[in-house]
């Protein structure tokens, strides 16, 4: 039984990467598929363009990776979608040539697209210093007001719980329990986060690595803020697009779900072990994340008829 037990893990491992073959090694063959398309990437953050770390406030991407995004965005339109507020996002990525979605997709900034009028009040306009306009997207402002409230709230409850580390991604808060060491302080912390959202009905709660997400019930996640960026980037509609889309957690399964449904593109998932998802492909982790951008951005140089 014992000696069983390696050789059932290595078959399962196997298995997973012939299903989920690995991005790089099928690099080639993914490029020579976009012959004609109009590549475009989206990218996660945590766990994608840098390692998980302790404290989410360190989550520092590395200056190798800022390059190779830049590279990448030279190219190809780039959009980075994350669970973060888009504020805190753009203050770890730095790069004005990519395109920002916060908050799992709730608050998305794109280019803002001529002939098209953004008249109702989840949309505004902003410009950044090269005067060059921008459209902002917030489907879960009137959200706001009631997470304001829960942020206040959940301190209070959970200030005696050691560990805690509560994140406020403007239309979501983060509830860290890495630090939480002991098994009465999780189970107290999960009493705590439920019963203050029986008051807020109108809330739900997912989970991602150690952390408890607190989420506004409207229908948008990162698979719809990845349409609307399709959407809105200004592409001509004749040509067929080949988006990328690479991430880590639970919550880029939806942009998964929406490439597989539109039947293009490459969704690739990274993870260390195998793991259920609805990714093509898959990425060890963000230093796999990194070779793979840079021969993309590479590719793009080389091709200047793409992008
Ligand atoms: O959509 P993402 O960009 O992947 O953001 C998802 C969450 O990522 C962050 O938390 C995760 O990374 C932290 C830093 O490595 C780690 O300490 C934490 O345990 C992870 O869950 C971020 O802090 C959250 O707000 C995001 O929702």
């Amino acid at each position: 039984m014992l000696l069983a037990q390696p050789l059932e893990m290595k078959t399962i491992y196997l298995g997973w990467y012939k299903e989920h073959p690995s991005a790089i090694s099928s690099f080639q063959q993914m490029i020579n598929a976009s012959k004609g398309k109009q590549i475009v990437v989206f990218l996660d953050y945590d766990g994608t363009l840098s390692p998980i770390v302790c404290d989410p406030d360190r989550a520092f991407m590395s200056d190798q990776m800022r390059a190779a995004v830049q590279d990448v965005s030279k190219h190809f339109p780039t959009a980075i979608i994350s669970g973060r507020s888009r504020e805190k996002v753009y203050s770890f990525v730095k790069l004005n040539e990519v395109y920002y979605s916060g908050s799992h997709g709730m608050d998305t900034m794109g280019p803002a697209q001529k002939n098209h009028s953004y008249d109702d009040k989840y949309h505004y306009k902003t410009v950044d210093e090269e005067g060059n306009e921008f459209i902002v997207f917030q489907p879960a402002k009137d959200f706001l007001p009631a997470i304001k409230k829960m942020l206040v709230e959940m301190m209070e409850r959970t200030k005696n719980i050691r560990g805690v580390v509560i994140e406020d991604n403007m239309f979501c808060l983060s509830v860290h329990y890495r630090h939480v060491k002991d098994d009465e302080d999780y189970e107290r912390l999960e009493q705590e986060v439920k019963s203050m959202l029986v008051n807020y009905p109108e809330f739900h709660l997912t989970s991602g690595k150690k952390v408890l997400e607190i989420r506004p019930s409207i229908e948008w996640n990162k698979g719809h803020a990845l349409e609307y960026l399709i959407n809105n980037l200004g592409f001509d509609n004749s040509k067929t697009l080949l988006p990328i889309y690479i991430g880590d957690d639970t919550t880029d399964e939806d942009a998964f779900r929406v490439l597989r449904e539109r039947g293009e593109g490459y969704p690739i998932v990274v993870s260390s072990k195998p793991t259920k998802t609805m990714a093509f492909h898959s990425l060890h982790d963000p230093s796999e994340v990194l070779s793979f951008l840079i021969r993309l951005g590479r590719w793009g140089g080389s091709n200047s008829n793409q992008g």
